[in-house]
């Protein structure tokens, strides 16, 4: 009995094994074929470290950032800063395609006022559920008795024959908003807040950070669902004006109809919304839709002319939900005495910004984003101290803005990323505090300062901080910088220094 186990099956030694009665001539055509198979093999080697060192190069050139923050915190806006600042010419080409997204804004705000009135005709307080407009209608607090001129409104007229005729005229604006909501599909329409919400406020960590539960179950960081229309894809459907396709065509002409219908409206709509009852009425209810997201209201003339195009600031101002996730991807090509920018053009650096729906339904999308990236940008708006999430009316918005970046303090993935803090809104904060009676100790009792908007823009500065430093890695390098996305000319200057930190970073950790 030998004293070793028997050698395994090998099920491919035949094919290696020599014939005993191999002839000489067979020998030679072995060995050649051999040869040939060898050198067969050394090629795909040498390809395929080719193939690696390509993709490593490729790495290096591209700078992927992923922009986070809850809904209407202003990511887009963000976006939209970069390519205005970086890629003019492809921002040019989509700046009339934003026309449609305007007018849908406008009609928005109209089709809110009227419900509003509507509601009070019938002396029945509108549910929450059915207010149309976001965060500052879901805000709890009164507001002072003036319009949004600064001049004192009347106490108590009611509303009259004269509102009743304005709202009928201004009828067909409800089909107008469904025609412009088709046009643009899914970012078109806000979130819905659910329709029943029990009493008690849960702001557990797995309703404000699912991609950390996402994270714990080791789910894969793949990118495999559907992503579907954000704002690339809707311009480019909106894109009529430069397509000889009939399709487009009659895109362009609907458009048109829109456009005719309410120029046609424009002097009741401006009857509306300087009315000094409805203005009234508004404060009453504690709706200032002067801060809303995509206000135009004050814009209509001009909004409405036949040759309107929209300027910069109007593009930066319209309000389209972002659904799923987008990648925006940067060659950059603009920004004068920009020696950041001639180090971008020698390597010819590709920026991907990744843009993600920030209601809390999509949350869990972000997930996958996490892998491979230089740098997250976190938005946080500063102005809805005092306002509650559209889709859940029991959370503070910046509690819910606290939770998340705690969740992404506390991802382990994250531990390689640069973060950068943008505490967003910092105009409309200002103007919150100076304009409304809204005070911040009622919802951050330990605030104890003045109602200064640096003090009080430095105390959520200051809790984010805190946040970090408890934290798995407190001693984290991060950036915060105070923003109003809106305001192109001052995110510029931020956007030059943060783009200029990471690729500082960038170079720091090739050269470690
Ligand atoms: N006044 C003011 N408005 C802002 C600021 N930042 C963003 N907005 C407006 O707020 C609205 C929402 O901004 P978005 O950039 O669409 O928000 P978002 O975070 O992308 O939202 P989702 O796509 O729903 O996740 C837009 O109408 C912006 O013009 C700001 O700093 N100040
Ligand atoms: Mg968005």
């Amino acid at each position: 009995m030998s004293a070793y186990p028997p050698a395994p099956y090998n099920p491919l030694a035949a094919w290696d094994a020599v014939p005993a009665d191999e002839t000489s001539e067979q020998r030679k055509t072995r060995e050649v074929a051999e040869e040939s198979a060898r050198k067969r093999s050394a090629r795909i080697d040498e390809d395929i470290k080719a193939d690696r060192a390509a993709t490593a190069a490729l790495k290096k050139r591209v700078v992927k950032l992923l922009v986070l923050g809850q809904s209407e915190s202003g990511k887009s806006t963000t976006i939209k800063n970069f390519q205005l600042a970086y890629a003019y010419q492809a921002w040019t080409n989509d700046r009339l395609s934003w026309r449609a997204v305007i007018f849908l804004n406008l009609v928005r705000s109209v089709n809110t006022i009227l419900h509003i009135i509507g509601c009070e005709m019938n002396t029945q307080l509108p549910s929450p559920s059915s207010s149309t407009p976001s965060s500052p209608l879901s805000s709890a607090t009164s507001y002072e008795s003036t319009g949004p001129d600064g001049l004192p409104l009347p106490k108590e007229e009611p509303l009259g024959t004269r509102h009743k005729l304005l709202s009928m005229r201004l009828s067909p604006l409800i089909h107008i908003q469904r025609d412009l909501e088709q046009q643009i599909g899914a970012g078109a329409s806000e979130v819905v807040p659910p329709a029943s919400a029990p009493n008690q406020a849960d702001t557990s960590e797995n309703d404000a950070a699912p991609f950390l539960a996402a994270e714990r179950q080791g789910r894969r960081l793949t990118t495999e669902f559907a992503v579907p229309a954000t704002w690339m894809d809707t311009l480019t459907k909106l894109r009529t004006h430069d397509s000889p396709d009939s399709e487009n065509n009659q895109s362009e002409r609907k458009l048109k109809e829109v456009m005719g219908t309410l120029a046609g409206c424009c002097v009741d709509i401006k009857a509306l919304w300087t009315d000094r009852t409805v203005q009234a009425v508004l404060v009453k209810r504690g709706v200032r839709l002067e801060d809303s997201p995509g206000f135009f209201l004050d814009d209509l003339e001009r909004i409405l002319s036949p040759t309107y195009e929209p300027t910069d600031e109007d593009v930066l101002r319209a309000r389209l939900r972002t659904v799923g996730v987008q990648e925006y991807s940067f060659v950059l090509e603009q920004g004068q005495n920009d020696v950041v920018r001639a180090a971008d053009r020698q390597v010819g650096r590709i920026w991907k910004m990744l843009d993600v729906g920030g209601a809390r339904t999509m949350r869990e999308k972000w997930y996958p984003y996490f892998d491979d990236l230089n740098a997250i940008i976190f938005l946080a708006p500063i102005s809805c101290f005092d306002e509650t999430l559209e889709e859940d009316p029991r959370v503070n918005r910046i509690h819910d803005s606290l939770m998340l970046w705690k969740g992404i303090c506390g991802s382990t993935l994250l531990n390689n990323v640069q973060f950068i803090l943008l505490l967003n809104k910092y105009d409309l904060l200002s103007r919150k505090l100076k304009h409304t009676e809204a005070k911040v100790v009622d919802y951050f009792p330990e605030f104890r300062e003045t109602q200064d908007v640096n003090r009080v823009a430095g105390f959520f500065r200051s809790k984010f901080k805190q946040v970090l430093k408890m934290s798995l890695l407190p001693t984290r390098i991060f950036f915060a910088h105070m923003t109003s996305a809106t305001d192109h000319k001052t995110t510029a200057q931020i956007m030059r220094v943060v783009r200029e930190g990471i690729l500082r970073e960038n170079l720091r950790r090739a050269t470690i």
